[in-house]
Parts: C-alpha cells; sequence; structure tokens
C-alpha cells in the first residue's frame, strides 16, 4: 500500500455554544482535513485544528508545513514501513506538531486498514467504550450552573468545569455549581494557565477547605512554569494534572522526572500524534501516573483517533474528549459512536471513517 497524494481540505463546523477558557473564546471549530491517497484505493483521514494559543499552529502553517514540508516526503512510500514513516515525520521539520498529527493519524488509519484491524485493537485493546466528562465554558457562576445542570439532563456524570480567569470569582462558580449538582456528579477543573503558583495554592486550598471535592485541576499555571506547576503539586492535596506543560514526549519526561504533577493530559495535537502519544502513555506508565485522553475543538477524525489509544491503554483513565459532541453537526461518517456520556469503539479497520461531508478541498494545495 504506497502513498500517491495527500489531498489537503477543511471544514468549518459552528458549535452549540461559544466555548470560552481562559485563554481563548470561539464559535466555530476550523478543522484541517487530509485524505492520504494509496495505489490501493484505500484512504487514510487525519485532521489538525489549528489551536494557535496552545499549539503555535495556525490554519495557514498547518497547510503549508503539510503541503511544502512534510507531504513531498512521504508520496511513494509504502504504509507498511510505518515506523520509518514516523521517524522521518519527526526529523521533517521542528514543531508543527499539529501538522504531523493529521498525517500521522492518517498514515495510522491506513496501517489498521492495511491489516484489517481497529486501532484500538492494534493500541492494545483494554476497553471498547469510555466515559468522556463534559466542558462547561468559564462564565458567570449563574450561567455555569444552569450549563452543568443540563449536562446532567443529558446524562453527563463527569463536569469539566472552565477556570481561571479570576480567582475569587472560580471559587464562587465551583462552590454555586457543587451545590447545584449534588455530591455524586465528579468535577475537574481546568485553569488553562489562568493562575501565578501562589494564587493557585491558595485558591486550590478553599476548594478543599470548603469540601468542594475536586476530582483533580488541568494545567493551574503557564505552560513553561514547571517549577511552579511542582510548587502547586507539592502544596496541595487535590491532584495536579499537566496539561498545555505536557506537550510532547521530551517535556513529559521532564514533568515525570520532576514529578511536577500527579496526572497528564495527553492530545494529539500536541504530541504530533498517534505514535508519540503512545510514547508519553508508555513514560507515564512506567512511573505509575495515570493519563486523560484529551482533544481540541475538533472533529470526529482526531476525536476517533484520540479514542482509540484511549480504549487501547489500561493507564489512559480518563477521557475529556467532549469535541464531537460540542459541534452543531458532525461532517464525520463513521468512527466513534456516542450515547449520553459513553464512547463507542468502530470495530471497523482503521478509524472507521469512511467519509467527510462538507468537505472544502483547499485549492491547488495537494501533495503528489
Ligand atoms: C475541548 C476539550 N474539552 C478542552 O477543553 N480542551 C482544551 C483546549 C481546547 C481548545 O482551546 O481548543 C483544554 O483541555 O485545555
Ligand atoms: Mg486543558
Amino acid at each position: 500500500m504506497k502513498i500517491t497524494e495527500i489531498k489537503i481540505g477543511k471544514v468549518s463546523i459552528p458549535l452549540k455554544k461559544t466555548f470560552k477558557t481562559a485563554l481563548r473564546q470561539v464559535d466555530s471549530a476550523e478543522d484541517i482535513i487530509i485524505k492520504i491517497m494509496t495505489d490501493t484505493d484505500d484512504i487514510g483521514f487525519g485532521n489538525a485544528p489549528p489551536t494557535a494559543v496552545i499549539t503555535g499552529d495556525s490554519q495557514d502553517s498547518v497547510v503549508a508545513a503539510i503541503r511544502d514540508t512534510i507531504g513531498p516526503k512521504l508520496i511513494g512510500m509504502d504504509i507498511e514501513n510505518i515506523e520509518k514513516i514516523m521517524t522521518d515525520l519527526d526529523a521533517s521539520m521542528l514543531h508543527n506538531n499539529s501538522a504531523k498529527a493529521a498525517i500521522d493519524i492518517a498514515i495510522y488509519d491506513l496501517f489498521g486498514k492495511l491489516h484489517k484491524i481497529p486501532l484500538y485493537k492494534l493500541f492494545g485493546g483494554y476497553s471498547s467504550s469510555m466515559t468522556t466528562d463534559l466542558t462547561i465554558s468559564v462564565n458567570t457562576p449563574e450561567e455555569m450552573v444552569t450549563d452543568s445542570l443540563e449536562a446532567l439532563a443529558e446524562g453527563y456524570t463527569e463536569l469539566k468545569l472552565k477556570v481561571g480567569t479570576n480567582a475569587a470569582l472560580d471559587i464562587k462558580r465551583v462552590k454555586a455549581i457543587r451545590e447545584a449538582v449534588g455530591n455524586v456528579v465528579k468535577i475537574r477543573l481546568d485553569a488553562n494557565q489562568g493562575w501565578n503558583p501562589k494564587e493557585a495554592v491558595r485558591t486550590i486550598h478553599k476548594f478543599e477547605d470548603l469540601g468542594l471535592d475536586i476530582e483533580f485541576i488541568e494545567q493551574p499555571v503557564k505552560a513553561h512554569d514547571f517549577e511552579g506547576l511542582k510548587y502547586v503539586t507539592d502544596h496541595v492535596e487535590t491532584n495536579i494534572m499537566a496539561d498545555e506543560a505536557a506537550f510532547g514526549p521530551y517535556e513529559v519526561f521532564r514533568l515525570l522526572s520532576m514529578r511536577a504533577c500527579d496526572l497528564i493530559n495527553i492530545k494529539l495535537m500536541k504530541a504530533g500524534g498517534l505514535h508519540n502519544a503512545i510514547k508519553i502513555a508508555d513514560m507515564a506508565e512506567t512511573m505509575g501516573v495515570q493519563c486523560m485522553m484529551g482533544c481540541m475543538l475538533e472533529s470526529k477524525v482526531g476525536i476517533s483517533a484520540a479514542a482509540s489509544i484511549a480504549a487501547g491503554k489500561k493507564i489512559i483513565t480518563k477521557a475529556d474528549l467532549d469535541a464531537a459532541v460540542l459541534l452543531a453537526s458532525d461532517p464525520v461518517v463513521g468512527g466513534v459512536t456516542f450515547c449520553e456520556n459513553q464512547i463507542f469503539m468502530s470495530n471497523t479497520p482503521g478509524l472507521g471513517i469512511t467519509a467527510i461531508e462538507d468537505w472544502q478541498e483547499i485549492d491547488n494545495k495537494n501533495v503528489r
């Protein structure tokens, strides 16, 4: 199975509700979706949502990286030689991890098709379904309570509350939501780098003193501040998860060596794809650190790929794979299916995706 062409296109999907974090506010998911074509007429699907504030990647930079630098080297390569493809992919250029992730996902999709195996089985097949949380955007306490109650009515049992815009207001937000949803629901927080280390410790102590029962807190401090993250982890009881700090395998190696966090959030767009996500999961497992599989605001292509690792690997015990249900429509045919808070894997080879509706090819951007 040899690569003959890489088609580059995009989908623009409105969100059901504005997505707001301490880092950004958006109303639609803008996802680059690629198709890797082969001499066997199989197609591999991959995606890259440009999340500039987290990965540094824009739509134009993703397209240029695939079209001008990464893509041309792949033409003619055999999917059977996946180890060589992944080595060349990592060596092709520095950074540009979202572009690399799109290629990596499409290559694995084809590898699964070649060997007639669904990716979650290829990655270990530990389970065939998982529970995802639902993200509640940062807003007034009242609006967040309304959104949280709606999420419970839709069947979600784990809420990921966005905080980090104002520590005093964050305490009001979380207290109001805990009082409204009761004690059975799991509440995890994501500060998206919004606090400084001392402010984070003070705020988390307040959550603890109020008995708000927070499962864990994602990325309290700036991504580059590994010492600050360790300071927070060492000074609170609540578990701390590295997200933006846990970028790729090298950063995760450093975080684990420093014991700077209790948990790792793995995302394909930070790691540069599935092959690096597997390295991260294996390193974390070696150190006894549980992981969550996370996502950007992206289509079901990336969610199906991320869920394949989450289902495959035992050390991935949590999932924040809600992006596809935050979208007003789903252009991806096949892949994982959602039912309330459950994600079910497809048993079709690869990702199980057969087509992308409303996919707009970007003119003259194909690689042959
Ligand atoms: C969508 C997912 N639940 C999530 O919250 N991911 C964010 C970043 C997503 C974005 O800004 O596009 C995170 O975990 O920080
Ligand atoms: Mg996060």
